[in-house]
């Protein structure tokens, strides 16, 4: 397969060695050097596209190729806000679209796992839901894309929590999502139901990035054949 790699810091070099590994080739390397290269990108010389560059420039690197008719793989976060634009051109164009907010497996039945405790917790009085993220103190967005997707799936089966803060939140119906920066730290996510006698506590720690590239590379190789607005979900029922 040829892969091009749209934005090269942590994740795009860890992404290029777990694909050569796999035995893919590089077709291109975008970074902030030569971000105009992107135009050269096109399905003769690229089966997949997989965008991890920053907030501020993954929308526009998503419509490029999106227009260019490149099937893409998109991993920033922090641009969330201009997805149905992004989903609409590629019904317009008939192309080839996913995003996750974490492309680890473990992450993805952590979803699954957050979404079962918060309708099991909609039926219990007297414990306030909260959440904590902890990333290395590069990171540009908070809170994190991960503990957005974590949020959206608490309220989507908890119907009390309406919205989320990224601050301490105390408020009936507000869910605080606390963001902390560490050194070092690939991603730490934990969801906390407390009430005054017990506690109850899931998390999901990452150990090495190198598991959001590998299941990226996993969720590639499925992807060319595959059309259509994707979703990490449809790859986890083929697995
Ligand atoms: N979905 C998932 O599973 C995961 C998502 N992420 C997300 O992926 C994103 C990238 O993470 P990470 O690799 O750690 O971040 P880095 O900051 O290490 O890398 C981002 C890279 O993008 C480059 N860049 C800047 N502008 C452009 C542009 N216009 N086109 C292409 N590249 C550009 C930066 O260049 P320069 O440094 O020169 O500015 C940098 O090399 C973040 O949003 C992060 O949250 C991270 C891990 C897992
Ligand atoms: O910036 C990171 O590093 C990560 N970003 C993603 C997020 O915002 O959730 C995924 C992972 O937690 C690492």
């Amino acid at each position: 397969m040829n892969i091009a790699v749209v934005g090269y810091g942590k994740m795009g070099k860890s992404i290029e060695a777990i694909a050569k590994s796999r035995g893919h080739q590089i077709s291109f390397i975008i970074d902030q050097d030569n971000p105009e290269d992107i135009s050269k990108i096109s399905p003769d010389n690229t089966d997949v596209a997989i965008e991890f560059s920053q907030p501020d420039a993954a929308l526009d690197n998503i419509i490029t190729l999106l227009n260019q008719g490149v099937k893409t793989l998109a991993g920033t976060t922090g641009w969330l806000d201009r997805y149905e634009e992004v989903t609409q051109l590629c019904q317009e164009k008939n192309g080839t679209f996913l995003y996750a907010s974490n492309f680890s497996v473990g992450v993805n039945l952590f979803f699954e796992l957050n979404e079962w405790l918060a309708k099991k917790m909609s039926q219990l009085e007297g414990f306030e839901a909260a959440m904590e993220e902890i990333h290395h103190t590069e990171k540009k967005d908070a809170p994190s894309g991960t503990a957005i997707t974590l949020s959206e799936g608490i309220m989507k089966e908890n119907p009390t929590i309406s919205k989320w803060v990224n601050e301490p939140s105390k408020e009936d119906g507000v869910l605080g999502i606390v963001s902390k920066r560490e050194p070092g730290v690939p991603g730490t996510h934990t969801v906390t139901y407390a009430s005054p006698l017990e506690t109850i506590e899931i998390k999901h720690t990452a150990h090495d990035r190198k598991v959001f590239a590998e299941g990226v590379i996993k969720v590639a190789e499925w992807a060319t054949n595959q059309t259509g607005i994707l979703s990490i979900k449809d790859f986890l029922k083929n697995e």
